[in-house]
């Protein structure tokens, strides 16, 4: 029997919708319908993806906060520490900023490793001072990332199939941003959608037509039954 590819997907981005913020409900029943690991690689907190799989039902296979943890369904590895994104985010606030979040800060409650500054923030003294602590500022186009430049979500994708015992090279990525870049790097097919960032562009094999959902449903289609023949 020929079984589908493990999967490794984005989430902002890539499975939203197109038109508005949020999760396309199409995207479900296809990760339900998925006969092999499906991967939620984001640079979201960790409970975001979770939940995520939680509630499309599917096992909780998560590389969370652009690699900085990592949870197989059995083992979570936490392989970034806060200190230095939080030594940042003193210094930022000190030079009269803030993260910019409104309400009780959701985005960061729960994140272990890093920080997410919202994108109305001005990025240049956050990249100064993430400089000078040896940290990075990554922009997603949904809000910039404070942290270590390892790892990142390929190394945790890495982990992931050690773990879960998938070969990388069987696996299908798709992504959207420069935090996919790494994902890209370490599997055997990789895909960005149309409204991807130009480093996601050139790192990814090929460009879909399509946008955001739409691209990654076309590519799961594409793909189905594309994985190693099974007895
Ligand atoms: O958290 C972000 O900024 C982007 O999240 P994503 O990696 O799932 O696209
Ligand atoms: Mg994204």
């Amino acid at each position: 029997m020929t079984a589908d590819p493990p999967l490794a997907l984005d989430v902002d981005g890539t499975l939203t919708r197109p038109d508005s913020w949020g999760l396309d409900p199409r995207i479900f029943d296809a990760l339900r319908a998925w006969d092999a690991p499906v991967v939620i690689a984001t640079g979201k907190a960790f409970p975001y993806p979770v939940a995520l799989c939680h509630f499309a039902g599917i096992p909780e296979r998560v590389v969370a906060e652009n690699g900085g943890v990592v949870y197989t369904g059995e083992e979570i590895f936490v392989t970034a520490d806060r200190d230095g994104a939080r030594a940042v985010l003193e210094d930022y606030r000190a030079a009269g900023y803030g993260l910019g979040w409104k309400g009780a800060d959701t985005i960061n409650r729960w994140r272990e490793t890093e920080i997410a500054v919202a994108r109305e923030q001005p990025l240049e003294p956050l990249r100064e001072i993430a400089d000078a602590h040896g940290l990075e500022v990554i922009d997603t186009g949904y809000a910039y990332h404070v942290k270590d430049p390892t790892p990142t979500k390929g190394d945790g994708l890495e982990t992931m199939a050690e773990h879960v015992g998938f070969d990388l090279a069987d696996c299908v990525a798709v992504g959207d941003s420069i935090n996919d870049v790494s994902t890209f790097e370490v599997v055997g097919r990789s895909f960005a959608v149309s409204n991807a960032d130009e480093a996601a562009q050139a790192a990814a094999d090929e460009v879909l037509e399509a946008a955001h959902v739409d691209g990654t449903l076309a590519v799961l289609e594409r793909v189905q039954g594309t994985g190693l023949e099974r007895e």
